[in-house]
């Protein structure tokens, strides 16, 4: 029996991409589910001007493809209630407090307030200062601001966003969103790290040689160009999804499965990579950007040319970098990490890769010159499940090795039917469970990791990388790891080539 949670949400930039794609089909499903029932009510503000009538249409539209009956859409519809509303306009505070209490008397509240910003964040210090100074938070129940990313564009300015905000909400009210953490195989990262001795008595820098996370994607920047212009995959993807990725796969076994020692494990995990001078960040990390190709039967334009993007830009649209974690765990080991857009797939997946045995014992007699080492590959999207290759004796006569995988994959209806990262994190705020949310300590450590790289970067007038669209990366992603005598584990890009489509 799923227990019904008693809240007022306000969605500022409910008329955005973010809200209709994500937000409104998230809360029907924990309408569905009756996690929330007859005591929410959600308040959508923007400066459009819309209707109560025209906002509700909105929303139904939204949760079309999860295929509610004419009830539930009219019945989940009508809980939502529009206030146009410029955020920097402090009169429309007064309204916006006006319908809060009314809302809160009339499905009886409780004084539960979440404010989710789903705004730019050159926003959020003016709001939370309204939502301070106008008494739109409660003092008889719960108030928690829930933050969409990117936090900061730099260490300089999170810090500043951070303290804006910290003046009005404490640590624990503030629900800092990174969809990764609420990706399923996410959060199985320690599920399969703490729950198989197999697995953790062999996690560090004794049996692993490297780790690899890719975070690839097949699409382009889409409508987001003028924002992607200005961040780049090393602020878009590495600052906060890959190094979050990192910490679960780096930190220490936290002596309980609570969100307070989890976050504090992870902090020290962030706290003991290496941050790099510039010119250690030039050798360890590149950088490539798309350029137009023929792929899957289809032509696809160079990163310069999308929409709202700079002819000249040098924005980097793949990253590849060797990350070194100092510590005794992990002295001495790579995680190589690597995310782009227009790569020849969507994939995420982590591979852990073991040492080699100590010594070949098949080589001598020629069976086998060189062993497969051993792979733990974790499959994040689309794809869930994990797989581990082994090597075995080919059956029959004679004695050939034979790698084989041990494979493991969630069925495609559990993942169908499983729920959404954002579900899962609307669902964790509500409850007032902050595990799977960035804690400061981790947002400010990630951006002291890649502030350099940027720097190195911006310092660097020689010319960006490119790569074709619809390969994995330039060429210096594989140089990266062939410097070490490594690989990637992941090639999609071969199965194309093998295929005719590349
Ligand atoms: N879209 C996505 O997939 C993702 C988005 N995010 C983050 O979520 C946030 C929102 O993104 P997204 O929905 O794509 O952005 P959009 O540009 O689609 O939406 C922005 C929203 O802000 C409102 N807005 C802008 N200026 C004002 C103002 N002065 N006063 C009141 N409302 C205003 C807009 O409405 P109006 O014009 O009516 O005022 C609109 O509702 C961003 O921080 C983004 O980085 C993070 C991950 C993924
Ligand atoms: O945060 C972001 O993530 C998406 C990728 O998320 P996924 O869940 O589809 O893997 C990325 O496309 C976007 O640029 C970035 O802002």
């Amino acid at each position: 029996m799923n227990e019904e949670q008693t809240a007022l949400f306000t969605i500022f930039g409910a008329t955005g991409d973010l809200a209709q794609r994500k937000l409104y089909p998230s809360l029907f499903r924990l309408f569905r589910k009756g996690f929330i029932k007859e005591h929410f009510a959600v308040i959508g503000t923007a400066r459009r001007e819309w209707s109560d009538d025209y906002y509700r249409e909105i929303v139904t539209t939204s949760i079309n493809s999860l295929k509610p009956t004419e009830e539930e859409a009219k019945a989940f519809a009508s809980h939502f209630y529009y206030q146009s509303h410029d955020v920097t306009d402090t009169t429309h505070y007064t309204n916006l407090k006006n319908l809060a209490d009314k809302l809160d008397a009339e499905y009886n509240l409780e004084g539960n307030r979440l404010f989710y910003l789903a705004m730019a964040p050159n926003f959020f210090g003016t709001i939370v200062n309204h939502l301070s100074s106008e008494k739109i938070m409660t003092e008889n129940g719960f108030n928690r601001l829930v933050i969409e990313k990117p936090f900061g564009t730099s260490y300089e300015t999170a810090a500043e966003l951070n303290e804006q905000i910290r003046a009005v909400f404490s640590e624990d009210q503030i629900f800092r969103i990174d969809h990764y953490l609420g990706k399923e195989m996410i959060q199985n990262i320690s599920a399969v790290r703490f729950g198989n001795n197999i697995f953790e008595s062999l996690w560090n820098n004794r049996y692993i040689d490297n780790i690899q996370v890719t975070l690839a994607e097949d699409l382009g920047v889409e409508e987001r160009g003028g924002y992607y212009d200005k961040s780049g995959a090393l602020k878009d993807m590495i600052q906060n999804h890959i190094l979050q990725v990192v910490a679960l796969l780096a930190m220490e076994a936290p002596n309980n499965f609570t969100e307070k020692e989890i976050r504090e494990e992870k902090i020290k995990a962030l706290n003991a990579v290496k941050i790099y001078n510039e010119q250690e960040a030039l050798d360890n990390f590149v950088r490539g950007q798309y350029v137009a190709n023929r792929f899957k039967n289809e032509d696809i334009i160079s990163y310069v040319d999308e929409p709202n993007v700079n002819p000249e830009s040098r924005t980097e649209t793949f990253v590849a970098g060797k990350l070194e974690i100092n510590n005794f765990r992990w002295k001495g080991v790579p995680f190589y990490i690597r995310t782009g857009k227009q790569l020849s797939t969507k994939a995420a997946r982590i591979n852990i890769v073991f040492k080699a045995t100590p010594t070949n014992i098949f080589s001598q007699e020629d069976i086998c010159e060189k062993l497969p080492q051993n792979i733990l590959t974790i499959y994040i999207q689309p794809t869930e499940g994990f797989s581990l290759s082994l090597n075995g004796k080919e059956p029959g006569p004679g004695f050939e090795i034979d790698p084989v995988k041990l494979d493991f994959r969630t069925p495609t209806d559990v993942v169908a039917n499983s729920p959404e990262a954002y579900e899962k994190l609307i669902l964790d705020a509500l409850q007032g469970d902050a595990t799977n949310f960035t804690h400061w300590d981790e947002v400010s450590q990630s951006w002291r990791i890649v502030d350099v790289i940027r720097q190195a970067w911006d310092n660097d007038s020689q010319p960006i990388p490119t790569y074709p669209a619809g390969t994995m990366g330039p060429a210096e992603a594989f140089d990266l790891l062939a410097k070490d005598q490594h690989e990637w584990v992941y090639k999609p890009d071969e199965w194309y080539r093998e295929h005719g489509l590349l």
